[in-house]
């Protein structure tokens, strides 16, 4: 991950399949890579306290090898010894006999105490620097932790729960195809729970194995997605609207995980979808996803997508830093960077303006980020709203039976509260 900026999710099983690594075996390296990766700055923290040297002067080699032995050491149930000689004996292998002394002497200072103790003795003061306390203690970066808080206006228990649960490995959610098959009957056939909220999701457990080779996911009638981003797309599907209702946009449609389910229920309906997507090997991903279904994919700009406006109801499912799905991305937290924000929530901003020229008046637009950062939320839908003058409805009433949906008018999802990715959704009536 760390040499070639690749995705743990996507690197790791091609490379335990590649190696024929299965099995029990397959299970340890996936918790001890997807770990070390999920926690690699309070891992480095402690290295750090435990090292006579910097850790920029540490080999990178070394430093991975030091980052898996801690680990083990905190955070699983291999014994001490054991994690300790294989962490030495891969160093010896990989980065030369002469570190191995040095591997050696920083595991051992790190297993004479448990994670608890360390993060007491190097975690800023809880009552003085909060935000930073709880930063470390679940390995998030400062600033991802300080955007938490401030899109929660709190610095106690609810941001622990908040930063608490991004850093458990979450359930993996499918959509059930409307029109094809019920959450119901999916849950049958895969094992899982139906959703709570959703009428089209269901829950399949952490270690279930790999979802695409679901036969219903084989076969179409089923899709990996979060519960949360399959409510935002049902709440724009469902926001109360006068007059014609046969023409929807999707104006950031790749990879086609919201135009599949908005795309199903509108064909239902006689009606059509429309979906941009930017990239093109994207857009072919939704031409993949959204197969017999009433969509029309188009490969453009959504700001200048070319199409006739006079769009009945427009999602813009907005590019962002992904800081509401970090736990289904191991090493994300680490490589976001608060200076892409500016950037983005240009693009945010400019995305939305084209959404509401492209909608007929009365029409309904539904802005959604999959994250809580206030720039990319709240200050984007304030912007907008100001310069148009367009007005908001109350998006809470479209996620029904989901509690703890705070002050509106925008909703914020939150994987402690509702089990979800943090999605934020806004709805803007044109
Ligand atoms: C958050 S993802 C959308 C996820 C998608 N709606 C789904 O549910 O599967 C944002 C998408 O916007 C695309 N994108 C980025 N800039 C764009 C632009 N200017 N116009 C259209 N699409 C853009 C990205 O390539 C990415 O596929």
């Amino acid at each position: 991950m760390r040499e070639r900026d690749a995705y743990a999710n996507l690197a790791l099983p091609a490379m335990l399949s590649r190696r024929r690594v299965s099995g029990r075996d397959a299970a340890l390296a996936t918790e001890l890579t997807y770990g070390a990766c999920r926690a690699q700055g309070l891992l480095d923290a402690i290295i750090t306290e435990c090292s006579a040297r910097d850790l920029s002067d540490v080999d990178p080699l070394l430093l991975d090898a030091l980052r898996l032995g801690t680990y083990q050491l905190l955070r699983t149930r291999i014994p001490a010894h054991a994690a300790v000689a294989a962490t030495v004996d891969l160093v010896r292998g990989q980065v030369g006999s002469k570190l191995a002394g040095f591997a050696n002497a920083v595991l051992r200072r790190v297993g004479e105490h448990d994670e608890q103790h360390w993060i007491e003795r190097i975690a800023p003061d809880r009552d003085t620097d909060p935000v930073g306390h709880l930063a470390l203690r679940y390995a998030h970066p400062r600033w991802i932790a300080q955007s938490f808080s401030d899109a929660l206006a709190t610095t106690g228990e609810e941001l622990e729960a908040a930063l608490a649960a991004d850093d458990a490995r979450p359930a993996v959610h499918l959509a059930a195809r409307p029109g094809e098959i019920s959450a119901d009957e999916l849950a049958a056939i895969t094992g899982g729970d139906p959703a709570p909220y959703s009428p089209y999701g269901v829950h399949l457990d952490p270690g279930s194995g790999d979802p695409g080779e679901l036969e219903p996911v084989q076969e179409g009638f089923a899709a990996v997605q979060d519960e949360g981003s399959q409510l935002t797309a049902l709440a724009m599907a469902g926001a109360e609207l006068d007059g014609t209702d046969t023409r929807w946009l999707d104006l950031c449609a790749g990879p086609g995980g919201k135009a599949k389910l908005l795309g199903s229920l509108i064909t239902l309906d006689g009606g059509t979808l429309d979906a941009v997507e930017q990239a093109e090997h994207r857009a072919e991903l939704v031409e993949k996803s959204t197969e017999g279904l009433s969509v029309n994919v188009h490969v453009a700009d959504g700001r200048s997508p070319g199409l006739t406006g006079g769009f009945d109801r427009v999602l813009v499912d907005a590019p962002c830093t992904g800081l509401g799905a970090l736990r289904r991305r191991p090493e994300a937290r680490w490589r976001r960077d608060p200076a892409d924000v500016p950037g983005l929530a240009r693009l945010q901003r400019e995305l939305l303006l084209s959404a509401i020229e492209l909608t007929r008046p009365g029409g309904v637009v539904a802005y959604v980020v999959c994250s809580p950062h206030l720039p990319e939320t709240e200050g984007v839908v304030a912007d907008v709203v100001r310069r148009t003058g367009v007005g908001t409805l109350d998006a809470r009433q479209h996620f029904p039976g989901v509690p703890a949906l705070g002050p509106g008018p925008h909703v914020q999802l939150w994987p402690h509260r509702h089990g979800t990715d943090a999605m934020f959704c806004a709805l803007l009536r044109v």
